[in-house]
């Protein structure tokens, strides 16, 4: 039985995770679970699955959740980031899963890996800010970091049994999200619901907006560099509408192999917290016979020049993803609130990023600063 704890438990990826746990039953103890703002969600989850502790974003949600919970037999209840430490650190879990949202993802990951727990890493923002110092912790501890993000689980399952010096690159599939074929006067026109409406996958708000904008696939290729050693060169993406090939790698002999399936997280989140085993599972089967036509094209940037700014940051390295990252999260929470255009996202992106001087092979507290940094000038950016 491999006991689990769960950060971010009341989002789309953390209520994915508990359906896994719970159509594998035997297999998982959820040992705690973390979460934000959402107490009514996270009670439920308490009641079904009787962690042996559990924490919320914010002090004052604690007693709202106390309400809600049937007599527990131990539970022990926190908050605020030492709470997800606390959790991240629990004695009792062998496998810590990163799903909350955004760079409040990094302090969990640290302090798992440094408590000696595998860590089933969705988050994203946190290999983006801090990829260096996160891969380098768990190489020291001899921990495994296992992708959740699709694409890089797809990348993990192709390369599997393969050493990496055998890979030539890695193909990133995109969507292109929901403006595509927009031209550049329709996407003055976005609003927050067009956005908000993904193709293919129903996601947290914060990683929906990173879609439309190409962002997320910009973050993706930080995540991917980080995940599997490779240099920015050896990175494409190329979008691919369907969302049936999740990403492929291409190997030093010309050989491509590609992982495929219908658009359902439960099937990476799965793979991370049952790997090296492959059991059965909840994601719907590929019907060879019904599956749309599956077509290509290359990302535009001239639309789209998040990805670019992504690539740009990546390859200056130090403080910069993380600048980034925290512009970013700034910009989309502001397009979230209609304080500014969807346009204006990548706009702020790059002002920040302009006035950042990067620091090289910064530590976290570093990073931090840089991340606060960034947030603050993005904060200026917006008061127009
Ligand atoms: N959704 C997806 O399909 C995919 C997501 N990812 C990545 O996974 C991560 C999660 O995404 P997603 O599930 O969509 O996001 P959601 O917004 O759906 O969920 C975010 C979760 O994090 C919690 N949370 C937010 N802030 C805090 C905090 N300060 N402390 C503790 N918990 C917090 C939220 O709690 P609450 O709701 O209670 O406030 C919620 O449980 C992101 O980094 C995303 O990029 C990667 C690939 C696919
Ligand atoms: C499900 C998942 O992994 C998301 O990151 C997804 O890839 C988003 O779709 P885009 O390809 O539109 O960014
Ligand atoms: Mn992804």
């Amino acid at each position: 039985m491999k006991r689990v704890v769960v950060l971010g438990s009341t989002g789309s990826i953390g209520t994915q995770t508990l359906d896994v746990i719970r159509n594998l039953p035997g297999e998982f103890e959820v040992v705690g679970l973390g979460a934000g703002r959402n107490s009514r969600l996270l009670a439920e989850q308490i009641n079904e699955f009787q962690p042996r502790a559990a924490a919320l974003a914010e002090q004052e949600d604690l007693s709202r959740l106390k309400r809600e919970l049937s007599p527990q037999d131990k539970l022990d209840l926190d908050w605020g980031i030492e709470g997800m430490k606390n959790l991240a650190a629990m004695p009792e879990a062998d496998l810590v899963v990163i799903a909350v949202t955004g760079v409040a993802g990094i302090h969990p990951t640290f302090t798992a890996l440094s408590a000696g727990k595998n860590v089933a890493l969705a988050n994203k923002e946190t290999l983006v800010a801090a990829g260096q110092l996160v891969m380098d912790l768990a190489t020291r501890k001899s921990k495994a970091l296992l992708p959740v993000d699709s694409e890089h689980s797809a990348v993990w399952q192709c390369l599997y049994g393969y050493s990496f010096d055998q890979l030539e690159k890695i193909i990133l599939t995109a969507s292109g999200g929901p403006f595509r074929s927009a031209n550049s006067v329709d996407l003055e026109k976005v609003t927050v619901e067009m956005a908000l409406k993904h193709p293919n996958w129903n996601m947290g708000s914060k990683i929906t907006i990173d879609s439309a904008t190409l962002m997320n696939k910009g973050l993706e290729v930080i995540e991917a560099k980080w995940l599997f050693g490779v240099d920015y060169a050896q990175i494409d993406v190329v979008v691919h509408p369907q969302s049936i090939i999740h990403s492929a790698v291409e190997f030093k002999d010309g050989s491509v192999i590609a992982q495929m399936g219908l658009p359902d997280m439960r099937l990476p989140i799965q793979y991370a917290l049952t790997f090296p085993q492959r059991v059965p599972g909840p994601a719907p089967r590929l019907d060879w016979t019904k599956l749309p036509k599956l077509t290509f094209e290359a990302p535009d940037t001239s639309k789209f020049p998040s990805l670019l700014l992504a690539y740009e940051a990546g390859k200056t390295g130090g403080t910069m993803p993380a600048v980034l990252n925290a512009a970013n999260e700034t910009a989309v929470y502001a397009f979230l609130q209609k304080r500014i255009t969807f346009l204006g996202i990548p706009t702020v992106v790059e002002k920040v990023m302009e006035k950042h001087a990067s620091i090289n092979n910064p530590d976290l507290g570093e990073i931090m600063e840089a991340d606060l940094w960034a947030r603050a000038t993005a904060g200026e950016f917006l008061r127009f």
